[in-house]
């Protein structure tokens, strides 16, 4: 072998092992450090049942938008913590064994560093209107249990219907990535100065939610918006919640209309199946401040309920639960009530989404036109109660009676109470989960409590680690080539000189 083959095999042989070493240094240099893993809980305390949910996040990244995800979510036996207004000092311990489940959950050594949070809601919100010392012997039992639990208590509270619109709509659009905006996407939207989110509908029992970015600023209604700064952009939302139109109350509402006409204690009532009986305690039905302004005298103590399932009847007995006579505003949902025109997609969860997954009116590939919807629910709520009851023997009684009544009053929340039509009805996507986490306001909650949503964009490396490793492969390739090419073209090796090779 010639001198000149030898230096070039050896060359190389030395580029070849400088690329390998370049590689190597890249990535051992910039290897991700080992995940570190944090966790939070929040207690979502409904009026209807609790909902423990712990959260998990890697601790380097816990301001990046999107990696905060549902690990976990136990659901408490018995009624919400609403429930226990004559037995205040059990609302507390009813919730040890949800907390019992996120101690196996959570590893040990991170349970004294865990924040722990529980807002209430509407069920609470009543019990504070019609009787505020057990609400607070409620929230003090609670708050006893939570602290003796080995996690970071970081407070109960009852959050405000504005707070449990806001957060749910933080929620959503956090899981589905509309405040992140990466490529094109961005390109486009800061060159229109737009940023697409989606609108939340949130349906508990007690009360409910509509939040959205409106197309036009409007001052008409200040207590109605909300500015936000998230990740770099300005976001004005309008939010409202009805206390008593969660779809529990708005029954009790209903019931107690129905009974301002009656001449004797039995009801027909289109809003339940033929066949279905149930009896009902008035004084139960005027305890809730939701009814309180139809209480009287009235001749009989029992209400007794003879379902007729007659979806037509039933939706204009809903119908009137909208007054829709009077607005002081440019456009109105109900009762005097502020609500701009609606923009936008919106994800409907918790009981919109329980009702039209139950009546399989939630298929996001062929979303169902308004009035397949309507013929649904109208063939659900006349079949008869025994052939219900037997389809779907595995569905707890008090879901199954009621959803003829549920999903009659969606479509007239929605339809009359919103102004929602058959042209933006496809705009409404129901949805129960987002990837592994739950559609509701916790996940907002918790984000906004832990600072994890920053105001500004967080600087962030241009490049991802694949394809920093991958550019450095690249270039060291391209340099030992150039730099091999260049020695061959000055040297000229006798080995490539014509006629030798
Ligand atoms: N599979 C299910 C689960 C729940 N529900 C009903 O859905 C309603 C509301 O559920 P949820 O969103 O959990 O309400 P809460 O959070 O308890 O009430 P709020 O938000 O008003 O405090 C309740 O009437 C409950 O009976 C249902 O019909 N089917
Ligand atoms: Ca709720």
């Amino acid at each position: 072998m010639s001198w000149t083959r030898k230096i070039l095999l050896i060359l190389g042989f030395l580029s070849t092992l400088a690329v390998i070493a370049l590689i190597a240094v890249a990535v051992t240099q910039n290897k991700p450090l080992p995940k570190n893993i944090k966790y939070g809980i929040v207690l979502d305390a409904g009026s209807s049942h609790t909902n423990l949910y712990v959260y998990e996040w890697p601790a380097e990244k816990e301001n990046d938008t999107g990696v905060v995800q549902q690990v976990e979510v136990c659901k408490v036996e018995g009624p919400g913590i609403s429930g226990y207004s004559h037995a205040t000092e059990k609302a507390g311990p009813s919730l040890a064994q949800c907390l019992r489940q996120a101690e196996d959950v959570i590893p040990s050594k991170q349970h004294q560093e865990t924040p722990v949070y529980l807002g209430a809601t509407a069920g609470m919100r009543l019990l504070s209107l019609e009787n505020k010392s057990a609400a607070d012997k409620v929230l003090s039992s609670v708050e006893k249990t939570l602290r003796s639990a080995p996690f970071n208590f970081q407070g109960a509270r009852i959050i405000s219907g504005q707070e449990e619109g806001a957060y749910g709509w933080i929620t959503i659009n956090y899981l589905l990535g509309n405040f992140k905006q990466s490529g094109w996407k961005k390109l486009l939207h800061s060159l229109k100065s737009i940023s697409e989110t989606s609108g939340a509908l949130d349906l508990g029992g007690a009360s409910t939610q509509i939040t959205f970015v409106p197309n036009e600023l409007s001052s008409e209604s200040p207590e109605n918006l909300l500015y936000f700064r998230l990740y770099g952009k300005d976001y004005l939302v309008y939010t409202h919640s009805f206390l008593c139109y969660g779809k529990d109350q708005a029954l009790q509402q209903k019931l107690a209309e129905d009974l301002q006409t009656m001449e004797n204690s039995s009801l027909l009532d289109p809003c339940f199946h033929q066949g279905y009986q149930r009896t009902i305690n008035i004084s139960d039905l005027f305890k809730t401040p939701c009814t309180s302004d139809k209480k009287k005298q009235f001749p009989f103590s029992q209400l007794y309920i003879q379902g007729e399932g007659n979806y037509q009847k039933c939706r204009r007995n809903t119908q009137k639960l909208f007054n829709k006579t009077n607005c002081p505003y440019s456009s109105c949902s109900f009762n005097g009530i502020y609500l701009p025109p609606l923009q936008g997609d919106f994800g409907a969860f918790s009981a919109f989404y329980f009702v039209m997954n139950f009546l399989n009116l939630t298929s996001e590939q062929s979303p169902a036109a308004l009035d397949r919807v309507a013929t649904t629910i109208e063939s659900f709520c006349a079949r008869p109660w025994h052939e219900v009851k037997s389809a779907y023997h595995q569905i707890k009684e008090k879901y199954l009676s009621e959803y003829c009544f549920s999903g009659t009053y969606i479509l007239s929340l929605l339809e009359n109470g919103y102004d929602f039509t058959e042209n933006n009805w496809e705009r409404i996507h129901f949805l129960g989960k987002i990837g592994s986490s739950d559609a509701g306001w916790t996940l907002g909650y918790m984000l906004n409590l832990t600072n994890m949503i920053p105001a500004e964009e967080p600087a962030v490396p241009p490049l991802s680690y694949g394809s920093y490793v991958g550019l450095m492969v690249l270039c060291s390739l391209v340099l030992a080539s150039v730099l091999l090419f260049a020695w061959l073209l000055f040297h000229k090796p006798k080995c490539l000189q014509k006629g030798i090779v």
